[in-house]
């Protein structure tokens, strides 16, 4: 009986802070099914410590490093956004300004031609290369002028690809085909550097349809929102979403893609990288305007960088980069919205919540 107690109070806050009743009727069937013989009860102990709430408070404690006077400029990450278009010039934006905000040291953007002066002006704070082309500029070209056009926009990448910790590629990109052909180049350039990136927005439309450009790469790091991973899912493992096989579902797709890392956005989000699952599901915030996943991905990608930095010293964490840079930036992104809506309620705005990132952060790691 004093098992039975322990194994359910344990799945229970293992799970979520407020399961479901379906989520509760499938852990005490467990429960039942695995306490009618002892022998299982190892399974069980594996499958409740292989999805569970992170510490993402102590994850953020850990990665994030110390404002020591001896770093120079760059020391605390280089992070390059791939996106902005003719439609889309704030998502890039927000995920540039939002890796500045935490802390990392440089954000570049690489965007179209007409993108770049509308993000240049948002900021000056950011480097923003008017690289990209899209199929309308390009139009009255000939085949050969097409692939010297491209060509070009992987040179200009290429200048600079070394010199990145991290990619953020897909905020605000738009699913132009010539523009998506360039950036599965510049997706094959950032592995041949062994640079990780998020993939996020258009790009994962792109990834999506061409699944080989992140296969097996464990420097890449999905992060699907509601609908990019319904397709996700459809493509990968030719069915539908499953909620009630949530966590199995996620670990499955992380597994089928060769164990790249995804980070499942909604009201919990959810990591995985084919092997453990971790979910996040602290704070947060009931609005739910655009561009609060364009925080998330510019986060991952300053914390990622700084947990690869914890990887060569003495002290590394046994979880991956890009695991430990998921649950930093959920949960930092998380503190940061429920501190914006206490503020600005039905208001709050994407920048809103960019303008908490700093407060939030200093409140779990204070600067002295
Ligand atoms: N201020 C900005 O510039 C912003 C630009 N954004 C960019 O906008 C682009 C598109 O991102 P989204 O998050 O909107 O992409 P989604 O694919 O999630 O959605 C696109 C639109 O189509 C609808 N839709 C998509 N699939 C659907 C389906 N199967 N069934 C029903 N409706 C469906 C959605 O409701 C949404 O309105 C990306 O490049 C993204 O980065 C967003 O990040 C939001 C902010
Ligand atoms: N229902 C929800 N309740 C609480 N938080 C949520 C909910 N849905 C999403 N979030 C939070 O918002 C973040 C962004 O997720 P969202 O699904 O809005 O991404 P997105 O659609 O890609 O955003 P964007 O508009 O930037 O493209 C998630 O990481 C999560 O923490
Ligand atoms: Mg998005």
């Amino acid at each position: 009986m004093l098992v039975k107690h322990c194994v359910i109070s344990a799945l229970t806050r293992s799970t979520s802070h407020s399961p479901s009743s379906t989520v509760l009727r499938r852990q005490q069937f467990l429960v039942r099914t695995l306490c009618a013989s002892r022998t299982h009860l190892p399974k069980l102990i594996k499958a409740m410590s292989s999805t569970s709430e992170a510490d993402a408070e102590s994850v953020l404690r850990t990665v994030t490093p110390t404002l020591d006077p001896k770093r120079h400029k760059g020391q605390a990450g280089k992070i390059a956004v791939i996106g902005g278009c003719r439609e889309y010039t704030g998502a890039p934006y927000f995920a540039a300004i939002s890796a500045l905000r935490i802390g990392t040291d440089l954000s570049h953007v690489f965007c179209t031609k007409d993108a770049a002066p509308v993000i240049k002006s948002y900021s000056p704070e950011l480097i923003v290369h008017p690289v990209l082309e899209e199929s309308y500029t390009i139009s009255q070209f000939s085949e050969e002028e097409k692939r010297k056009v491209q060509d070009n926009v992987i040179g200009e990448v290429d200048k600079w690809m070394e010199r990145f910790d991290c990619l953020v590629i897909g905020p605000g990109l738009g699913r132009d085909p010539f523009l998506l052909e360039c950036v599965s180049k510049i997706m094959l350039l950032a592995k041949k550097f062994n640079v990780p990136f998020v993939v996020d927005g258009d790009a994962l439309f792109l990834v999506t349809n061409s699944i080989d450009l992140v296969k097996s790469y464990p420097l890449a790091v999905l992060t699907p929102n509601v609908n990019e991973y319904k397709r996700l899912v459809q493509k990968v493992l030719n069915c539908e979403v499953d909620e009630e096989k949530a966590e199995d579902q996620l670990r499955s797709l992380a597994k089928q893609i060769g164990g790249v890392t995804i980070l499942r956005k909604g009201k919990t989000d959810l990591i995985s990288n084919g092997e453990i699952v971790k979910s996040v599901s602290i704070y947060g915030s009931p609005r739910r305007c655009g561009g609060q996943g364009d925080i998330l991905s510019g986060s991952v990608a300053v914390f990622l960088s700084w947990a690869q930095q914890l990887k060569s010293g003495p002290e590394s964490p046994s979880e991956s980069p890009a695991i430990l840079g998921c649950i930093a930036a959920s949960g930092l992104l998380r503190k940061a919205a429920s501190l914006a809506f206490t503020k600005h309620k039905r208001s709050t705005l994407t920048s809103d919540i960019i303008e908490c990132l700093g407060e939030s952060l200093e409140d779990i790691c204070p600067v002295s």
